[in-house]
């Protein structure tokens, strides 16, 4: 196994930079989330590591050494624009691609049984891909991703457009998959599953990096802020209290070094207090703050 770095990546469409001096490190075993704003670069930069698109300049590295033509058949891609042959039928498909991939014809008819029945569309292995709900397309192309045993996996939005329990399902694929040694880098808009499944989290900005780390890594950059839930208060009970910033409903950002227990004093005196705590950011204020550009 071993660890996919990226170092340093730039590439440019004509005049244009989209990735600029791109890195980050997804370890062996880690499920690593990639999210950024649409058009930040994510898809382009997983197509650079799967090799399909160059560079300008950078390096690509797995296990130490740079990927080439050999070690990226051990990647198991998922596709932003699913790339599926839509009149092959789902056990052909996955076969072929297991065989393509340099798999013997037993393993590869074993392992798309496997994973067909994993994914829940077993009963659908006759069928035209074509004739399959986006959703279940989705899942062969998860298993056609999984079906060559790759000992990386980058994937493309794969939880985009599926049921809740397709995201189950997928989720448990994608930890057993990092469990075993693989790294497991996805994108996602969906930032609460990101922060419930992944180790690690990087966002994009601009073609480059603004953070990354574990979720409480970034939490701990973030402001933290206070829950104050106050029943019975007039309008405007804390608009002069010392050290608050500002506030949105029940959730106050102080002043750095601030003393909370003048909110808390506030707050008894103007009503009812059946809440009150700290909370640090989810990863979905962390990311507004860093693409709006705060934190960057
Ligand atoms: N073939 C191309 N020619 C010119 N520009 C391109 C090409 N492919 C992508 N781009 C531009 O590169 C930028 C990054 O695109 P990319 O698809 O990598 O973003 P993304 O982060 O995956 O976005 P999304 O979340 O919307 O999928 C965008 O501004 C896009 O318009």
């Amino acid at each position: 196994m071993g660890n996919l770095i990226l170092d340093r990546i730039s590439k440019s469409y004509g005049e244009r930079k989209v990735l600029d001096g791109l890195g980050f490190e997804v370890r062996e075993g880690e499920l690593f989330g990639f999210v950024g704003s649409n058009g930040a670069g994510k898809t382009t930069t997983m197509r650079i590591v799967l090799g399909v698109l160059a560079a300008d300049s950078g390096t690509v590295s797995w296990g130490g050494a740079p990927l080439d033509e050999s070690s990226r058949r051990e990647i198991g891609y998922m596709p932003e624009e699913r790339g599926l042959y839509p009149k092959m039928k789902v056990r052909e498909q996955l076969v072929y691609l297991a065989r393509l991939r340099g798999r013997s014809p037993q393993d590869a008819r074993r392992a798309a049984e496997e994973w067909m029945e994993r994914l829940g569309v077993a009963e659908r292995g006759g069928d035209e891909v074509e004739k399959l709900s986006l959703g279940n397309q989705q899942r062969v192309q998860l298993a056609a991703a999984l079906v060559h045993d790759p000992k990386i996996l980058v994937l493309d939005e794969p939880f985009s457009g599926l049921d809740p329990v397709a995201v189950d399902v997928m989720s448990q694929v994608l930890r057993d998959k990092s469990a075993e040694g693989v790294p497991v880098v996805f994108s996602s808009h969906q930032l609460d599953l990101v922060e419930r499944l992944c180790d690690r989290v990087g966002i994009i900005r601009g073609g480059a990096m603004v953070a990354v780390g574990t979720t409480a890594e970034l939490q701990e950059q973030g402001q933290a802020k206070l829950l104050c839930r106050v029943e019975g208060a007039p309008d405007g009970w804390a608009e002069t209290v010392p050290g608050v910033l500002a506030r949105e409903g029940d959730l106050f950002t102080l002043a750095p070094g601030a003393d909370e227990q003048h909110l808390l004093r506030a707050a008894l005196a103007a009503g009812q207090v059946r809440e009150f705590s700290w909370r640090r950011p989810t990863l979905t204020e962390l990311f507004r703050d860093v693409v709006t550009g705060d934190k960057a």
